[in-house]
């Protein structure tokens, strides 16, 4: 009766991990695709990112062992974007080979929902018994005069020369990767603040170590800025802030956020609910349209709009609609890092959480540069926090350091699993490594 099992409206984290099986299972998968197969974060956020942050860490390797080893690493920008470029070129063809290998149709085109059943390319219909919303966002741009003049995280990891003077502003995941790898390519950076924190979610005072560390490198950070306009003068871009301040800029990068692609899409003429956080869903991903779902960073939903929540949304919907389960969605504790320099990066119940319920939860605090495994490369900034319940099971932990995105996740089984001492003992680590080094803290 319909050309397909299932129809995927974006080729994201949030569709193609649970599209890919799904398609192997036998049943009938299209997914449809405006712009690059994979979506956000194979082409324009995470792999492309960390592919021009490798140097940083070089850099910060070097710099530490000074005196160990002689030199100083220095970043060239035009080979390290070509670098990326080679990197990222070839995963939409690999993603899309593996979902077409799986046998899923990919239709190249921007799609439109025409009722609850048809969504429309190019004025050709294409219909499915069930259809999965997985659209993504795109980048939030402020509503000021002379917006145009500023630009996009994808424009920044275009740019074949790197700005002498960058205007970020807000100070959020983008912001705060994106001025580490500059100001460590040579850039002079200057981060406009919407309030007086920077990476709100994060353990503020992990956040003060890492801004403190980034202004004594000549990151200026401009607390509650409020920019009023940009300008384009003779000198470059000048961004207007405070009460009458201007700074000149030759680059200016807008990173207040995401919003979600939900009203661009026919989701009206479907009759789909949606709002300016996203769509809506229940404990099922099933949009107030019951043979509609939704996937990844498009939905209204608290948890963060990060890859390992799209990736567990997607494939939560293979199983749903290969029969292997009808449970609601459970989500497990995500983690999330920030990729500074050094990195912070947490998961489960926060300090902050921990320190409101002194009856359930035992704070204890690991100081980095005290473990001898960090000594090796002198790392001489840095904490740890574990959070136990009262039975002695990992709850929850953050960590700054040069490898916090290892060690959370080296740590995620025993908060996800609930571990307890004598199942702990039975994971024998390589030794030494990240792993070891973070799970000697916990037993
Ligand atoms: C600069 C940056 C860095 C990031 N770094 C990280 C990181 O290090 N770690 C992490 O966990 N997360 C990171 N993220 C977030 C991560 O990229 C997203 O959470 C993830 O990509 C969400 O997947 P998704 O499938 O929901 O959306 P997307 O990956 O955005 O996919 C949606 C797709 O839908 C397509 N689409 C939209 N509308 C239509 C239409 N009408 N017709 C056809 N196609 C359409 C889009 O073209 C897009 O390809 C980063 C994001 C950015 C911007
Ligand atoms: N390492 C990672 O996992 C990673 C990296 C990059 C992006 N992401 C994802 O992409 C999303 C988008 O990143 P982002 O950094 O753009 O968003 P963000 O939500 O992390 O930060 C937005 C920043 O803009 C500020 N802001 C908001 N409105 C403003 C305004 N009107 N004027 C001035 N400042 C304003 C906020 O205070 C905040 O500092 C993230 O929330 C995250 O989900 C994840």
């Amino acid at each position: 009766m319909y050309d397909y099992d299932v129809l995927y409206l974006g080729s994201g984290h949030g569709s193609f991990d649970g599209a890919g099986p799904l398609a192997a299972s036998g049943q009938k998968v299209g997914i449809i695709e405006s712009d690059m197969i994979g979506g956000t974060c194979p082409n324009y956020g995470c792999n492309a990112k960390i592919t021009l942050d490798a140097p940083v860490v070089l850099q910060r390797l070097a710099e530490r062992m000074r005196g160990v080893t002689a030199g100083q690493v220095m970043i060239d920008w035009g080979a390290l974007v070509a670098h990326k470029n080679d990197v990222i070129a070839p995963l939409p063809a690999m993603i899309g080979g593996g979902l077409k290998k799986a046998g899923a149709d990919i239709i190249q085109g921007h799609g439109r929902l025409t009722d609850a059943h048809t969504i429309e390319v190019d004025g050709k219909p294409y219909t499915a018994e069930k259809i999965v919303i997985a659209t993504g966002r795109r980048p939030h741009r402020l509503a000021i005069p002379g917006d145009e003049l500023a630009h996009d995280s994808r424009a920044f990891m275009d740019l074949t020369t790197l700005p002498q003077r960058l205007a970020i502003i807000g100070s959020g995941y983008i912001s705060m990767e994106f001025a580490t790898i500059a100001n460590a390519a040579g850039a002079e950076v200057t981060v406009f603040m919407h309030h007086d924190e920077a990476l709100r979610g994060f353990h503020q005072p992990f956040v003060k170590l890492v801004t403190a560390d980034m202004t004594k490198r000549g990151i200026t950070f401009v607390p509650s800025a409020n920019v009023s306009a940009l300008t384009q003068e003779a000198a470059g871009v000048a961004v207007h802030y405070g009460d009458g301040k201007t700074a000149i800029a030759d680059w200016v990068l807008d990173a207040t956020g995401r919003i979600p692609n939900a009203d661009n899409i026919g989701l009206e003429a479907a009759g789909v609910d949606f709002n300016s956080r996203g769509i809506p869903v229940d404990d099922h991903l099933r949009t107030n349209v019951p043979n509609i779902y939704a996937s990844g960073d498009v939905l209204d939903k608290p948890q963060g709009k990060l890859t390992p929540t799209a990736t567990f949304e997607s494939f939560y919907l293979f199983k749903l609609f290969s029969g292997q389960t009808s449970d609601a969605i459970q989500y497990p504790a995500i983690p999330s890092t920030v990729y500074t320099s050094p990195r912070i990066a947490k998961v489960g119940i926060t300090p902050e959480e921990a320190k409101a319920a002194p009856d359930q939860y035992t704070i204890v605090r690991n100081h980095i540069p005290d473990d001898w495994y960090h000594q090796t490369d002198q790392e001489t900034m840095g904490d740890s926090i574990l959070i136990f319940d009262q039975t002695h099971h990992l709850v929850g932990a953050t960590e700054v350091s040069a490898q916090a995105e290892d060690a959370i996740n080296t740590l995620l089984p025993a908060v996800v699993f609930h571990y307890d001492q004598d199942q702990m003992w039975q994971l024998a680590h390589i030794f030494p490594s990240e792993s070891a080094a973070a799970w000697h803290k916990i037993r």
